[in-house]
């Protein structure tokens, strides 16, 4: 799982360093960081609304899609997932 994340956010930097015009995630970030924040919170009520009224497989494809779209805010921070990780780990109990 967190092999997934780790090799999706070094495609989405290599997005953010090499801007290719066919790029989702370069047509993204020209929009903005708050246009990129913005589809974070409005994907995050999509997975809220699909487990609510839609089921596990819209559930599943929300899911995928707010954590893309918070992997590519967390590269525009520069803020890595292991730093992620480590908060998680210090959480833990
Ligand atoms: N994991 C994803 C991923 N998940 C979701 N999405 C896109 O996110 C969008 C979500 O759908 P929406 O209806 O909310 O948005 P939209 O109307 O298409 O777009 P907006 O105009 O609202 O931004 C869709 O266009 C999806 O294609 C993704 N786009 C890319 N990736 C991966 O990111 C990597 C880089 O992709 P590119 O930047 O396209 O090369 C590759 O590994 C891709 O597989």
């Amino acid at each position: 799982m967190s092999e997934v994340l780790g090799d999706l956010y070094s495609v989405i930097q290599k997005r953010l360093k090499e801007m290719p015009e066919q790029s989702y995630t370069a047509s993204l970030v020209r929009k903005g960081k708050h246009y990129v924040a913005r589809k974070v919170g409005e994907e995050a009520v999509e997975v809220v609304t699909a487990s609510l009224a839609e089921g596990r497989e819209r559930v599943i494809s929300e899911s995928a899609d707010l954590l893309y779209h918070l992997l590519v805010l967390l590269a525009l921070d520069g803020i890595s997932l292991d730093e992620v990780y480590a908060e998680l780990r210090r959480r833990m109990r």
